[in-house]
């Protein structure tokens, strides 16, 4: 490692809805935390940031608010998002000599306005250069998909906010969509079936750990038969009271969210050139982001599309570790969607 290196630590940033990744070049992931920050709602200070902070979502006395500055893949509230990353940006890097420079995965569908929020928010929390780069393609090098070469790749990103569908080839995404559906709709579409079908009030969080407990995207026995004790508000008594939920019931409620992201990779399939078509059927899609966790989702998109599916290896660190592999190899001009320098 030089010795510029060694003073100026650049750094790799996932900005995600649901989760913030930091990678410092040459030492690898070293923050994975939860987009969440926590204020005094008075006195405008900032409480807490990550993890600490999402224990509080919906259980914060009237004078703090705790929420996530990131939503739908966008920056929702720049403020915040910009402490946010100061916060993060600090906890890693600490005392360095030279200011980073910092490569950030963002959601392809970006406007022009919200790339220049993100830009602004990294050159306040200290970046000398900041250089953007499109998710899909942090990603796909995240997953050690050729990009470089002349075949197409096909991976999809499914996050909190936003799911990247794209066909990467020699560097650059040939198609790609970015539709705002991801892991916080089915989070929703879960909520809202309670509320309908049981009358019972839940919680973002617990629509969540429903999710990730017994939520499925295909039938698969022995899944099938889980059932799960979930605890919320009864609308009618106004109570709390604990209802038995079956799996099956989970997917179907998710049903919504996960045709929504089915249907943005047929439609990019649609569109593929036949040379690169027939490279993605032989070797498949990869898919990445947290939501590729989700239980036979892979087995969804392969029935739906009569292609292998496979889960990156990290799925939940594919773009930071793509971030990080950019600046590691110094392929930034190769990659990169803008830069902004800071004074
Ligand atoms: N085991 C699991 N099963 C299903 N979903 C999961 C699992 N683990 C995490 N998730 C979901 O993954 C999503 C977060 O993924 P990720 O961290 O990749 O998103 P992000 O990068 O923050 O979002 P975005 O890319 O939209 O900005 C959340 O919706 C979370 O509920």
């Amino acid at each position: 490692m030089g010795i510029f290196n060694r003073i100026r630590r650049d750094i790799g940033i996932d900005l995600g809805t649901a989760n913030t990744c930091v990678y410092i070049a040459g030492q690898g992931v070293v923050l994975s935390e939860p987009s969440v920050v926590a204020f005094d709602r008075d006195s405008k200070k900032l409480l807490a940031v990550g993890e600490e902070a999402r224990q509080m979502l919906g259980r914060t006395p009237g004078n703090i608010t705790a929420s996530r500055p990131l939503r739908d893949g966008v920056i929702a509230d720049f403020d915040a998002t910009e402490l946010m990353l100061q916060h993060f940006i600090r906890k890693v890097v600490g005392k360095s000599l030279l200011a980073p420079r910092m490569v950030i995965g963002i959601p392809s569908g970006v406007t022009g306005v919200e790339r220049r929020a993100v830009m602004e928010a990294a050159v306040q929390a200290g970046a000398k250069e900041v250089f953007l780069v499109e998710e899909p393609i942090a990603a796909a090098i995240g997953a050690g998909l050729p990009i470089s070469e002349p075949v197409g790749s096909m991976i999809v990103d499914i996050g909190g906010g936003t799911t990247e569908v794209a066909i990467i080839s020699l560097q650059g995404s040939v198609i790609s969509e970015s539709v705002r559906v991801a892991g916080d709709e089915m989070n929703e579409a879960i909520a809202t079936y309670l509320k309908k079908l049981h009358n019972l009030v839940i919680g973002e969080r617990t629509a969540e750990m429903i999710k990730i407990q017994i939520g499925s995207a295909f039938p698969h026995k022995g899944d099938d038969e889980q059932k799960l004790e979930v605890r919320g508000l009864h609308m009618l008594s106004g109570l709390p009271r604990t209802i038995s939920i079956h799996a099956t019931e989970v997917r179907e409620s998710m049903s919504e969210p996960l045709s929504a992201i089915v249907e943005a990779v047929k439609r990019t399939l649609e569109q593929a050139p036949p040379e690169l078509a027939a490279d993605i059927y032989d070797r498949g899609i990869v898919l990445a982001g947290g939501g590729a966790l989700l239980k036979g989702l892979d087995g969804l998109i392969s029935h739906e599309t009569g292609i292998a599916v496979h889960v990156a290896e990290e799925p939940l660190n594919c773009v930071v570790l793509g971030t990080g592999k950019i600046l590691e190899t110094n392929t930034l001009n190769r990659v990169f969607s803008g830069t902004f320098s800071g004074s």
